[in-house]
């Protein structure tokens, strides 16, 4: 079951489920979706000299992005063809009997913007704020401003709750991440890689 406004309304009331800060109830809190805001902080991908990206080495991963800030007043321009990572300014707490799911706004996409290119979900028991995955498709430069509201996220209740909700389970790397986080897939080589044994 997907949770109505008025679900959301008395979910954040109880407390169990936080996103938070919400600048304008009426405007964010959509009939069965909350709308999210584009933060400040962005991680673009440099031109770089490696041959390829070995997604295992934290070192080639690091050296491939560099953190940008939008001043205030400022725009972060959104060239065709280009991918970034951004974040949002609201930072989540999902119960372990919700699931959450990242869309992006119509209005965006009918710009040819893609707010998340592959990964949309917010396991029960995420923490922290959300990765943006963000891309022009279009043809022209398209300009982001902060505070903007860029991506609705909808909650679905799960028919029993997580019994190994995200932040106990193994792995688990992205809980708590505050501003654009990159791919931390290295991590995954801890837990067995992601070459898992039959
Ligand atoms: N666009 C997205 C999608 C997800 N997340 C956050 C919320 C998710 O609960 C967490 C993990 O997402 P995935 O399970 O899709 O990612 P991985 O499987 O790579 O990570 P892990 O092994 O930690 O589960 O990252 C995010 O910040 N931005």
């Amino acid at each position: 079951m997907i949770l109505s406004d008025a679900d959301i309304r008395r979910r954040l009331t109880d407390g169990d489920l936080i996103v938070e800060p919400i600048a304008d109830p009426e405007l964010q809190i959509q009939p069965a979706s909350i709308d999210l805001r584009l933060g400040r902080e962005f991680l673009e991908f440099q031109r770089t000299n490696i041959p390829c990206i070995h997604p295992n080495s934290e070192q080639e991963v690091d050296e491939y992005v560099e953190e940008t800030y939008v001043e205030e007043g400022e725009e972060f321009i959104l060239h065709p063809g280009d991918f970034v990572l951004g974040t949002t300014k609201e930072r989540i707490e999902v119960p372990p009997d919700l699931l959450g799911t990242v869309q992006g706004r119509s209005s965006l996409g009918r710009l040819a913007i893609v707010i998340h290119a592959t990964a949309g979900i917010i396991d029960p028991g995420y923490r922290g704020q959300i990765t943006l995955e963000l891309s022009n498709l279009g043809t022209a430069p398209v300009a982001l401003s902060p505070d903007m509201r860029i991506s609705q996220v909808i909650f679905t209740e799960l028919k029993t709750p997580a019994e190994s909700p995200y932040g106990r389970e193994r792995g688990s790397k992205y809980q708590d991440q505050t501003g654009p986080q990159a791919s931390r897939i290295q991590v995954d080589d801890e837990f067995g890689g992601g070459q898992l044994d039959r």
